[in-house]
């Protein structure tokens, strides 16, 4: 059973999940016909940047979090931001973007300088997001939780970032077993996408690397977020 503060957490949490999100204008950019790879890495380069946006937005909503150490905010911001994104695009893909912006998503990931041998494993990824059919509780939820990994580089105060992380697990895990009666594992395999998330950003690391060899631009918030240039 969910407590109240439970479901008030739960609340807060799925509101500014829902309340920061790309706006429309910038998403709608996706759709433009220019596909050149150019073209592609400029859209992706200010879809991430609106994401980053977004995300620190959404990061202050969650309970507790402007409670810890500043340092150790920056930390966590800049240590899930990739993984962030990784969940957000997914949902783009499994929600199936009424305005076509699954296709289009696809179709500029496919064709933005990134190398063969980390489209397998990024779309691998949303495809097992996709197959979770998670609610947007769930993908508020997990989201949350990926900010709140104490483990991050430079993170000082691991104790208080568990302590917050572990509240959102408690509840994650109950409502995992409400909604989904028929799968006891199903708690364990959204753990289990948080792992092959943190292989994503060691592969993105490299995405970074090789763009940039070929003298890609990115924005100076992403250039902070991502310790790059
Ligand atoms: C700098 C750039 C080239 C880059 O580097 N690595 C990645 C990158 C890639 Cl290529 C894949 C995964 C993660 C990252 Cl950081 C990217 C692009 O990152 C993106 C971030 C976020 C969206 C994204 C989010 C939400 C939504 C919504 C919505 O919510 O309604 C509608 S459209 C849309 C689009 C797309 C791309």
């Amino acid at each position: 059973e969910i407590t109240k503060e439970q479901q008030a957490l739960v609340k807060v949490v799925v509101e500014a999940y829902n309340r920061h999100q790309i706006p429309q204008d910038v998403a709608k950019k996706l759709l433009q016909d220019q596909y050149s790879a150019e073209e592609n890495f400029l859209l992706l380069t200010e879809m991430a940047t609106s994401q980053v946006q977004v995300l620190v937005e959404f990061t202050k909503n969650i309970p507790g979090f402007l409670s810890l150490d500043r340092e150790d905010q920056i930390a966590l911001l800049k240590g899930s931001a990739v993984e962030a994104m990784f969940l957000r695009s997914a949902q783009v893909f499994s929600k199936k973007m009424p305005n076509g912006h699954t296709e289009v998503l696809e179709e500029r990931i496919r064709k933005s300088g990134i190398s063969e041998e980390f489209m397998t494993p990024m779309f691998n990824f949303y495809k097992s997001i996709g197959e979770l059919h998670m609610v947007e509780e769930e993908q508020a939820l997990l989201t949350t939780i990926t900010i709140l990994t104490p483990d991050r580089p430079y993170v000082k105060d691991q104790q208080a970032v568990e302590r917050l992380q572990e509240t959102i697990l408690d509840v994650l895990r109950k409502m995992c077993v409400l909604q989904h009666p028929q799968d006891p594992q199903y708690f364990a395999r959204l753990l289990g996408r948080l792992t092959e998330l943190r292989t994503l950003s060691h592969y993105h690391a490299e995405m970074l690397t090789s763009w940039r060899v070929n003298d890609h631009k990115f924005t100076p918030l992403l250039c902070e977020i991502w310790d790059v240039q």
